[in-house]
């Protein structure tokens, strides 16, 4: 079977004002349907950039990235916002949500925009909401409810419209350890119940230690990649502590 995310050769130039800096070289990986796949490494290793170019938010300077059959390094402005819109889900730090609508409103509007039948929109909301225990928080406004909350409602507005991939950038770097916890196992669940494919970056090695496997970059190139196996969390957040001690810098970032 082909992977679902095939990336070739991608390198990301940035022009300083006297030369050019290379935040990702030579980077090639796959992923597989159904995988939760994290990528670690230390301050300014690329992570981000690397998000951003998979996620189709920057371009890369050279190399492919198939997303199914469909090389999005190669695509036109206009293909790729309605491919970012039909295939593409995103979870981020700041959540993203519109004050203005409730959080119904807001884990919705992927499937509005979509014009899906508002009986088959009012059921993926509540099942999607139920899985990420928002069901009682559905007629609040974002300022209404916890920082938790929302990033509960902004991960139900990613999967409601059922993406081939999630990209999630530092998902729980604004949360608390408990909703922290919660979002990282509703997470899982839908990995490992829904084969939801889920690509996280994250300086948090409790957070990847809920991934099935870890991608490490260091200095613009993916430097290891480690699985967890039959491993339980609790083990495989340690042999990530491991590696991140063996990287060097990015220990301090992690603990
Ligand atoms: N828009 C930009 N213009 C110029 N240089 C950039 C830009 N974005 C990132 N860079 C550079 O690219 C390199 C990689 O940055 P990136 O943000 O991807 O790292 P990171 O691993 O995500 O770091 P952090 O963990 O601190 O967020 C860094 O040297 C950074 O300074």
């Amino acid at each position: 079977m082909e992977p679902l995310l095939l990336v070739k050769n991608v390198e990301k130039s940035y022009k300083k004002s006297v030369n050019t800096a290379k935040a990702l070289e030579q980077v090639s990986f796959e992923i597989d349907h159904g995988e939760f796949v994290g990528v670690m490494g230390p301050s300014g290793a690329g992570k981000s950039t690397l998000l951003n170019v998979l996620a189709t938010i920057d371009t890369p300077t050279n190399g492919d990235i198939f997303i199914g059959r469909d090389n999005i390094a190669k695509m036109d402005e206009e293909k790729l916002a309605d491919f970012r819109r039909d295939h593409l889900g995103f979870i981020f730090q700041d959540y993203n949500l519109l004050d203005s609508l409730t959080v119904r409103e807001n884990i919705l509007l992927p499937l509005a925009i979509a014009k899906k039948k508002p009986a088959e929109i009012a059921k993926r909301v509540d099942e999607i909401a139920a899985t990420f225990g928002i069901s009682d928080l559905l007629d609040q406004y974002p300022y209404q409810i916890s920082g938790g909350q929302r990033q509960r409602t902004a991960a139900s507005r990613a999967l409601i419209s059922n993406p081939k991939i999630i990209f999630a950038d530092e998902p729980t770097g604004a949360l608390d350890s408990k909703s922290a916890t919660d979002l990282l196992e509703s997470m899982s669940s839908l990995n490992e119940q829904h084969e939801t494919t889920i690509m996280m970056v994250t300086h948090d090695a409790y957070a990847a230690s809920f991934c099935r496997r870890i991608l490490f970059i260091k200095d613009g190139r993916l430097s290891k990649e480690i699985t967890r196996g039959n491993r339980t969390r609790k083990q495989f957040f340690q042999m990530i502590l491991d590696e991140l001690a063996q990287m060097g810098g990015a220990a301090n970032d992690a603990i």
